[in-house]
């Protein structure tokens, strides 16, 4: 897996689903960019070589809204959701992308959960852990919508 803290010049929503999509489809991977909402892009295809105009009109893609306005504002919060992710791909390596939503989707849920708490980003830290802790024995997710 690959990590770039890249910061996106655009916050327009449309703009990054775009740059997602089509990142995912030069790379070949799921492509995540993280924020206020999570973008999530399916370029493996299931591994398929050459890709028809079909293929790529039906790509896999999903935004997972939701988490906490903390979650942006303490550092490592985006590194240590690569930790997750890689975690959950780990432990499914024939759905990588359904892996990824997955993480996603928790740590948002567990974000949101600790953020409705804390009273500042120090509290937050501590309290986001604990949500995590829980919410990944409970199986409680933020809310994931297709693309
Ligand atoms: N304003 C926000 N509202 C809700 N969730 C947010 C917000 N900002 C970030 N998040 C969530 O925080 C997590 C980390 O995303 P972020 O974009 O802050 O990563 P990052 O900039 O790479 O972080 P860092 O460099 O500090 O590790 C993701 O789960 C994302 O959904
Ligand atoms: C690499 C790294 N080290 C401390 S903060 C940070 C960025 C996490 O996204």
């Amino acid at each position: 897996m690959k990590m770039k803290g890249v910061d996106s010049e655009s916050s327009k929503l449309s703009d990054i689903i775009q740059v997602v999509k089509e990142l995912s489809i030069k790379s070949r991977s799921v492509v995540v960019a993280t924020g206020e909402v999570d973008v999530i892009a399916d370029g493996t295809f299931g591994g398929k070589i050459e890709l028809t105009e079909e293929d790529v009109k039906h790509q896999k893609a999903v935004m997972i809204k939701g988490g906490h306005e903390l979650m942006g504002r303490i550092t490592t919060s985006g590194c240590a959701l690569g930790s997750v992710i890689v975690g959950s791909v780990a432990a499914n390596p024939e759905e990588p992308f359904m892996a990824t939503v997955a993480a996603c989707a928790l740590y948002k849920k567990a974000g949101e959960l600790a953020g409705a708490k804390a009273s500042g980003p120090g509290s937050f830290e501590w309290m986001f852990l604990d949500e995590l802790d829980k919410c990944s024995r409970s199986g409680t997710f933020a809310e994931i919508s297709k693309l």
